[in-house]
Parts: C-alpha cells; sequence; structure tokens
C-alpha cells in the first residue's frame, strides 16, 4: 500500500506501507502508481516526495512474490511514469534502498537521504539483476566502472559513498522527510529535463573493450559457475554502448533467463533459509522466541592458540570485554601481540578505533571468575578439555554459561564433568574465527533453552550465522564431511587422481576440491584424528587387512601420505607439490601418481576410467546422504539448516542452495537411484547405503525442500 497527504501546502507527500522493509508487492506498486497519479494531477501540489513507512525507504521488490503469478503494475513502466513527470519528485531516503529501491529513487529526480541509510542494488545475490532500470541508469548516473563494481558485486553503500559516488544530491543528520519536503519545495517549478537520468549519455570510458574484457574475466573467476554476475556486467555494457531503450531490451532479456533459473531459486532458498535457522528450535522444546538468552557483558577465553585468538578478537570486536587466559607465560605474550595486531588491522579495514582496551590478559584461569560467559577453546583432546571444564565449573560464578569451542566431541561428557551441565553448550567456530561467518552452536540432551539462547545470541552479537544443532560426532558439518572425504579416497583407489576429483569439485563451484584444501588445512589434522580413534596404524599392526578398519572398508592413503611426513601445503608436499614449504600454488606431482600405481598393484586394485559425474555422485551424494540421516536423527530442525552450514561454513556454493536443497533440485528419486547404484556397485561402503528418511520422502512423492520439516513431523509421529 501507499498512503498520501499534502505536507507544506503545495508537496504530495507519498508514504510507502509495507512492513518491515516496504518491499515492493503487488499492493505497493499499485499504490505507488495510484498516488502519483494524484498527486501530477493535483493542481495544488507543486513537487512530490516520496518515503518509506516507519523510517525505512525500500528493501527492493518482494521476494516473497517470486515464483507466484506476479500480479498488478509492473515495475519499469511506473518507474518511467515518475522520472516522465512533470513536478520533481524527491526520493526522501531513510534506513536502505535496496534493488527495486534503489531503482525507484533513481527514477525520482532527485534522492536525498539519512546519514545512517545504506544503498544498493543486491539483486545479483539473489540470482538476478537490477531490471526495473537499474542497469541502464545507474551507469549514466555514475559511470561504467562505479556501477559494474556496485551492480556485479550487490554492496551495500553509505549515505556518504552515495553522495561521493553522485547517487545522492543530498545527507543530512536530521530529519529526511523535512529536509526532503524543503528540497522538493526548493526546486519546484525548475525545468527537470535534466534530472531524468535516463536521457543522460552514459559517462566515457576510455577503451571500453578492455574495461568489459578485464572486468568480465574478474568475474567469472569470481562467480565460480553463477550466472547471474556475468549476465550483469552484460547489462551494464548495453548500457554503455547502446541507446537507453535498446538497453532496457537487453536488461529485459538477461533477466529473463534470470527470473526462471534454479540458481535464482537457489539464491532466493538461501535468503529466507540464513532467516530460518535464526528461528531456532530444539527437540526438547526450547525456541528462539520463548527462550530468554543471559546477558553477556564479560566474555572469557580459554586458550590462545589459532582459534583462541580468533575468538578473542571477534568477541572483543562485537563490544565484550574479553578475558583472554592461557597458562604458559612465553604463549600469553606471544597471543597478546598475535591479537593486538589483529585488532588493530581490522580496526584500520574499518575505520574505527581498535578495541585493544576491551582484552584482559591472564596465565590463571581464576581470572575468568566475575565472565558471564566462557569459552574453552584449548587443544582438540578430550582428557584436556575435561580437565579445564572441571576447573572453570570450579571457578566460575554460579550462572556462567560454559562452551566448547571443538570440532566434534562429545559436548554432554564435557557438561557432565560441571556442577550445571545445563549451562554447557558448544559453539563450534571456523578458522579463522574472527573472518568465518559460521558459527554451530551445539546443544545436549541437558543444555537449557537459556543457554542455548544465550550462545546462539552471542553468536548474532559476533555477527556470525549461526545454527544450532544437536551433540553427536562432528556434529552437523564435519559429520557429513566425512562420507565426502571417504569417497574422495576410494575414487584414488580405483583409478582417480587428485587432480580429477578437485577439477570435479572445483567446476561444481566449491572454490577449492578436496585434496587441495586437504593440503591447505594440513594432511596431519585428520592423521591425528583417525589414529585417536583407532583407524589410521602402521599396516598390519593391528592384524587387520590394510583396507579394512572396525569391519568396513578403509582407505590408508592419508595415513601414508603423513607417514611420509606429506602433510600438505607446510611441508611442500602433500596430495600435490608445491614450491616450498608454505607455497600455495598446487602443481601435479609426478611421485603421488607413482605412488598410486604402486598402491593399486600391491592391492590387487585395477585402475578404472572414472568421469567427472562419477565424481560428484559419489563424494556429494555420500555427503547428501549423510544429511537425511542427520535429519532423520533430529540433530537439526531442517534442510535449512543443514544447507546454511555448507554455503556458510564448507565451501559449498551458494548458487546451488546447500546440500539438501541441491539434492531436491536434483530430484530426490534421481539421487535415491544414484546412490541405489554406487552402493550396489561397492556394498562394502555403508555411507553409499541410501538412508530410510530418504526412502521415505520419495515414497511420499519426493516433497520440494521447503516441506520437508512439515513431512518429516508427519513420519515421526506416524513411528
Ligand atoms: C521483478 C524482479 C525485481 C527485482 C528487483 C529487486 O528489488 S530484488 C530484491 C532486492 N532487495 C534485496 O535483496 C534486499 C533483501 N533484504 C535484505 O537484504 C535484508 O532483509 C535487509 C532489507 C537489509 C534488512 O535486514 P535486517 O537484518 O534488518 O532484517 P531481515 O533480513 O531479518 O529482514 C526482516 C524481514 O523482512 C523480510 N524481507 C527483507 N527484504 C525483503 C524483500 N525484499 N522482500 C520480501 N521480504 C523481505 C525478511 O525475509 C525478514 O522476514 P522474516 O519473516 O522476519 O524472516
Amino acid at each position: 500500500m501507499a498512503q498520501y497527504s499534502r505536507v507544506s501546502g503545495s508537496v504530495g507527500l507519498i508514504t510507502l506501507q509495507n512492513p518491515p522493509v516496504n518491499a515492493l508487492s503487488a499492493a505497493v506498486r499499485q499504490g505507488i502508481v495510484d498516488t502519483v497519479k494524484r498527486a501530477l494531477g493535483d493542481p495544488e501540489v507543486k513537487a512530490v516526495v516520496i518515503r518509506g513507512q516507519n523510517g525505512v525507504f525500500c528493501g527492493g521488490a518482494d521476494i516473497k512474490e517470486f515464483g507466484t503469478n506476479m500480479s498488478g503494475p509492473h515495475l519499469v513502466p511506473m518507474i518511467h511514469a515518475i522520472e516522465a513527470a512533470n513536478k520533481p519528485v524527491v526520493a526522501a531516503i531513510e534506513g536502505i534502498a535496496l534493488g527495486g529501491g534503489l531503482e525507484l529513487a533513481l527514477g525520482c529526480h532527485y534522492r536525498v537521504a539519512h546519514s545512517k541509510a545504506r544503498l544498493g542494488l543486491p539483486e545479483v545475490t539473489l540470482g538476478l539483476l537490477p531490471a526495473a532500470g537499474g542497469t541502464q541508469r545507474l551507469p549514466r548516473l555514475i559511470g561504467v566502472p562505479a556501477a559494474l563494481d556496485l551492480i556485479t558485486k550487490g554492496r551495500h553503500i553509505t549515505a556518504a559513498e552515495a553522495l561521493q559516488l553522485g547517487v545522492v544530491d543530498q545527507v543530512t543528520g536530521h530529519g529526511t522527510v523535512d529536509a526532503a519536503v524543503k528540497f522538493a519545495l526548493s526546486v519546484a517549478g525548475k525545468p527537470l529535463d535534466a534530472r531524468r537520468i535516463s536521457t543522460y549519455p552514459c559517462p566515457r570510458t576510455s577503451d571500453l573493450d578492455a574495461l568489459f574484457e578485464g572486468v568480465m574475466q574478474k568475474v567469472r573467476q569470481s562467480a565460480r559457475g553463477a550466472i547471474a554476475p556475468i549476465a550483469c556486467v552484460q547489462a551494464v555494457r548495453a548500457a554503455a554502448t547502446l541507446p537507453y531503450l535498446q538497453g532496457m531490451e537487453r536488461e529485459k532479456e538477461l533477466m529473463a533467463t534470470l527470473f526462471t533459473s534454479g540458481q535464482a531459486r537457489a539464491l532466493q532458498y538461501s535468503f529466507f533459509a540464513q532467516r530460518a535457522v535464526g528461528r531456532w528450535s530444539t527437540p526438547s522444546g526450547a525456541r528462539w522466541d520463548t527462550s530468554k538468552p543471559r546477558p553477556v557483558h564479560i566474555a572469557a577465553v580459554i586458550g590462545l592458540g589459532t582459534m583462541g585468538r580468533g575468538i578473542a578478537v571477534a568477541l572483543a570486536q562485537a563490544g565484550l570485554s574479553v578475558i583472554a587466559v592461557e597458562t604458559q607465560e612465553k604463549q600469553l605474550m606471544e597471543a597478546k601481540q598475535a591479537v593486538s595486531g589483529m585488532l588493530e588491522r581490522g580496526a584500520k579495514r574499518r575505520g574505527v578505533a581498535p578495541a585493544l582496551d576491551k582484552v584482559s590478559y591472564s596465565h590463571d584461569i581464576k581470572a575468568v571468575a566475575d565472565a558471564d560467559l566462557v569459552i574453552e577453546a584449548v587443544f582438540e583432546d578430550m582428557a584436556l578439555k575435561r580437565t579445564v571444564f572441571r576447573q572453570l565449573s570450579a571457578v566460575c560464578k554460579p550462572g556462567t554459561v560454559l562452551c566448547t569451542n571443538t570440532s566434534g566431541l562429545d559436548v554432554e561428557h564435557l557438561a557432565s564433568q560441571t556442577r550445571n551441565p545445563q549451562l554447557v553448550v558448544g559453539m563450534h567456530f571456523f578458522a579463522p574465527a574472527h573472518v568465518m561467518k559460521l558459527l554451530e552452536v551445539v546443544y545436549g540432551p541437558q543444555s537449557s533453552p537459556q543457554a542455548v539462547a544465550t550462545a546462539m545470541q552471542l553468536g548474532k552479537k559476533m555477527g556470525k550465522v549461526s545454527v544450532a544443532v544437536g551433540n553427536c560426532r562432528g556434529f552437523v558439518g564435519n559429520r557429513m564431511l566425512k562420507p565426502y572425504l571417504e569417497q574422495a579416497f576410494f575414487l584414488l583407489e580405483e583409478g582417480a587422481t587428485p587432480e580429477l576429483v578437485d577439477r570435479a569439485l572445483e567446476e561444481f563451484g566449491f572454490p577449492m576440491g578436496v585434496f587441495k584444501m586437504s593440503d591447505l588445512s594440513g594432511l596431519d589434522v585428520g592423521w591425528r584424528v583417525r589414529k585417536a580413534d583407532g583407524l589410521a596404524e602402521p599396516v598390519g599392526a593391528s592384524g587387520q587387512p590394510a583396507r579394512i578398519r572396525q569391519g568396513q572398508r578403509y582407505s590408508p592413503l592419508g595415513d601414508l601420505l603423513c607417514e611420509q611426513g606429506r602433510f600438505g601445503q607446510k611441508t611442500g608436499r602433500g596430495w600435490y607439490q608445491y614450491d616450498k614449504s608454505g607455497g600455495q600454488v598446487a602443481s601435479s606431482d609426478p611421485w603421488l601418481h607413482s605412488f598410486l600405481e604402486g598402491y593399486r598393484a600391491m592391492h590387487g586394485l585395477v585402475a578404472r576410467r572414472i568421469d567427472l559425474q562419477e565424481v560428484l555422485e559419489r563424494c556429494l551424494y555420500a555427503l547428501i546422504n549423510e544429511g537425511f540421516r542427520i535429519l532423520e536423527d533430529g540433530i537439526v530442525a531442517g534442510p535449512e539448516d543443514i544447507d546454511i552450514i555448507y554455503v556458510f561454513g564448507y565451501g559449498w556454493p551458494r548458487h546451488r542452495g546447500g546440500p539438501m536443497f541441491y539434492a531436491s533440485m536434483v530430484g530426490l528419486e534421481r539421487v535415491l537411484e544414484r546412490l541405489e547404484h554406487h552402493h550396489k556397485a561397492h556394498p562394502d561402503v555403508p555411507h553409499l547405503q541410501p538412508c530410510s528418511l530418504l526412502r521415505r520422502l520419495v515414497s511420499s512423492g519426493s516433497p520440494p525442500v521447503h516441506r520437508w520439516r512439515e513431512v518429516l513431523k508427519k513420519l515421526n509421529s506416524q513411528l
């Protein structure tokens, strides 16, 4: 809806009304068309101001309408009518002007923004392009290079940057609507021809071809298979090379291919999934809207290795007082220097003062006595963590929430070491902890709703995308990673090379294939875990066949490389070779290939031809199958949780939505059929055996992913 009133005698004031972000729904578009017509037809009105209700200009098109039968007036003619008006129209931008919201403002003759407003054309993040003239008007207004930057990245800009670029005409720190009305009165009656952006020539840029070639190359590289950023470049190119109306035709054509694409569906799913994970719930009935978090002013971090340092930085940057504890004096001093450096660099990047005084350091665990919440981040060793939890339980004040940063150890077991197991939760950060957006908040059967709510709220405060997950080995992300890695090793045994496996995964859209990733993070990390689990042991040590462990097929390839001291980038050799220890450019290693040949010969394995499709099916479907088991076990509340974990923590290409969304796009029947096929070929690999939830979903007609929660509830109630 849009409301109309007359202010200051001769200014028509149009207010967009569609909380919370005044998205341009059919009703709002109709409202704008009607109120603009009314204002232009009113002889008393000399100028018009458009604003949004509740201090928010407009969040763009109503994303909930996409994929439905969109009715109501179209944005393009609506914005043209505003631009063609014979009375000045001023946009009063408070809060946000995003997507269609900014395109609406670009159709106005003037723009006045509040100093705290944010503007942008984020359509590319939804798999779209700004198709209400945004790709044609913005380059005409601010030039091709700046427009390309904003449109292809979907970046939000501040009002100050918008003023500098020329996107807005005035910035105010006070009443934006009053300032816009005043502005409107000052320009009433003045000629408007020079204010219609669509009539501007695109500012000249030298060597346009070279510019677009360079940008296209960069965009292709970073897009990792996403089509929208490329279409954005093509649309801006049309603005730079064609008359406006032809450019608009090109914009429309490009948008038509994007709008119905699977990638747009995936990205829009991801947008809503990110918001859905914030509405968390646990099987015991704790919920985001009924569980009250405890206030956290003072947080403590125990253990200042790489993870602890990153966590301390993230906490301090979120404005908390931090007590950082490391028992070894020398390491404490090193950590202090490192944390201060990270805070200083972060502050410089963000143009703020470093929060150095927020962090105090101690080598005594008793220093955490007053903390409201403690995050233990010592070495990934259960015995050590147990000791720390017993100490924390003794020294902390009553009510302190105790968190463990672990990538997969039993949170419930640690809780049992304390006097208040209900106050214990896991906070699984991802390295580097002050950069990576994902946080798995792990609740055990005894964790109180308040403890979960406190960790979830703290995650939000730290700018993380926090997902509440149940307690199981590896939680969600690492539990699903296990079958994925296992398939990659098995494929090498059967005839693939690290290069082939990585190529398949990188072409799919992962930033790095599994073997390059393993070289980067260090092969010794997994080796240590496998040793602790009794899996990695010298061949013949247990009398078991080399490729069987605990009754199941096992590939010792990773262990054998570690025994050779090949730990990846850090040693200059791993699945690939590097020019030096610590080198980052992977190249194919003939040693590795002949090692694989020797290994196969020793175990009587005959290499066969493996294609990219098999790599994808074996690795990804095994991972997805584990995702279904996780859903079946009630470790997460819905598929969105898994998908967000994979997109934000594991490099799953966002334009493919996440593993569970991807499975629904491929078709559950197809995933089931291919898993059955691969399990038949490898009956000794339990991870390839389709899980019963997948079978049950297929028998229920393969519902789309947004209906799985409902189907899960029904299936569970039938058990
Ligand atoms: C015809 C095709 C034309 C396309 C052109 C377009 O305009 S495409 C849309 C471009 N706009 C965007 O991409 C903006 C998307 N929204 C955001 O980035 C953020 O929501 C925000 C506007 C910056 C606000 O962020 P904040 O953190 O304050 O709140 P939430 O993200 O939690 O959002 C609050 C609720 O509002 C819903 N919502 C936000 N934007 C839209 C939208 N454009 N359409 C529909 N709904 C929107 C969001 O889903 C939240 O709803 P809940 O039900 O509370 O989860």
